[in-house]
């Protein structure tokens, strides 16, 4: 098997709240493959945001603890200091983020905010720096690459800030590109405009990404293999026509419900109710989403659930999916897929 581009190793990110530290992502490993689309999804509060800043090193070390590895280009992330990470960050990692206009300055025109990730990685002259500028615009889509060069952020639309962004991540021809919730921000013609931009160069340029999304109909367009958390585990990891196909897991069967393509003539859909609980109060012991299948017999759950690989490439965490079936006129069981 090729080596992995990053490999993630009992990965542990844990917050301090009010003097106690709580794991927010619980001894994750995963590997990404060379050129591969790896999609991370899962409700809001799950642990994807807290795995992908771990990887960017994006997390504030006053208050968070980082146990674990993740290993790229041969170095474990974690243990680099600010300036050995701000050497790979921006340069053989990328970045994007959900909303393009907090993480670009205000102050500065875009095309001189690309320019500087040339400026810092990068030995170009000036006018190499602007000529690749107006070539990373175009690439991405800018219908003008001199004229937006010298605009500011609030001058360009949600669309046209998030290519930047992507302009920004591609510049240095990245390994890997970190995409958190990359077109949640926008409105759905251009959610998939985007997405197909993000596609294409990934093809082109041969970079791997991580993909962090809660819209699983973007997985079944962009992923090659999806990796479904919850509670800060990995609870289901497998190619992406396998997890649509035969999803093993009650959470990842629960959200796949929850797509609207599959809701043929609105009809009722069986969704496990609640939400993702806080840091403070998930169960860290057995599995973490008993509570919200509590028709499930107790003795169908593993004491202590791993992640296993029952058959090739398609892993799964806890026994209780063996005999799963969602409730029978239970109370909470049903929902119309319209919340
Ligand atoms: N800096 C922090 N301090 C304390 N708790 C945090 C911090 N950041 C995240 N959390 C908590 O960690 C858990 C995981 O959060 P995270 O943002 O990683 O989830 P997520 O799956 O990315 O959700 P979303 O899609 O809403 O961003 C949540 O319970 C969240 O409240």
């Amino acid at each position: 098997m090729t080596q992995p581009i990053l490999q993630i190793e009992q990965l542990r990110v844990s917050f301090r709240i009010e003097g106690e530290y709580y794991a927010a992502v619980d001894d994750v490993t995963l590997a990404v493959r060379p050129n591969e689309v790896l999609a991370i999804v899962g409700e809001s509060g799950c642990g994807k945001s807290a795995l992908a800043h771990a990887i960017t090193g994006l997390h504030d070390p006053k208050r968070t603890k980082l146990e674990g590895s993740v290993v790229f280009a041969g170095r474990n992330l974690l243990s680099l200091s600010s300036h050995e990470l701000n050497q790979i960050r921006g340069k053989s990692i990328g970045m994007i983020f959900q909303d393009p206009l907090t993480a670009l300055n205000p102050l500065m025109t875009v095309g001189r905010q690309i320019e500087e990730g040339l400026d810092y990685h990068t030995t170009l002259s000036a006018s190499q720096k602007r000529q690749r500028t107006l070539e990373l615009l175009h690439r991405v889509g800018i219908p003008n690459p001199q004229q937006t060069y010298d605009r500011y952020p609030h001058e360009l639309s949600g669309g046209m800030r998030q290519r930047i962004m992507i302009a920004m991540a591609i510049a240095s021809d990245p390994v890997l590109i970190v995409a958190d919730e990359p077109t949640t921000a926008l409105d759905v013609t251009i959610q998939t405009q985007i997405m197909m931009l993000l596609k294409e160069l990934q093809q082109q340029l041969n970079t791997g990404i991580i993909l962090i999304t809660h819209n699983l109909g973007i997985v079944a367009e962009m992923a090659d293999r999806v990796a479904v958390m919850y509670g800060g585990e990995i609870v289901e990891l497998a190619e992406v026509e396998e997890l649509f196909a035969d999803p093993k897991h009650p959470y990842t069967r629960s959200l796949l419900q929850s797509m609207p393509t599959r809701q043929a003539h609105k009809e009722k859909l069986h969704v496990i109710q609640g939400m993702v609980p806080s840091l403070a109060k998930l169960p860290r012991t057995g599995c973490r989403f008993k509570d919200r299948m509590s028709w499930i017999e107790a003795s169908e759950h593993e004491a202590h659930p791993v992640l296993r690989e029952f058959k090739p490439e398609h892993w799964v965490r806890c026994t209780c999916y063996r005999n799963f079936r969602f409730p029978q006129g239970a109370q909470g069981e049903i929902s119309d897929g319209t919340t």
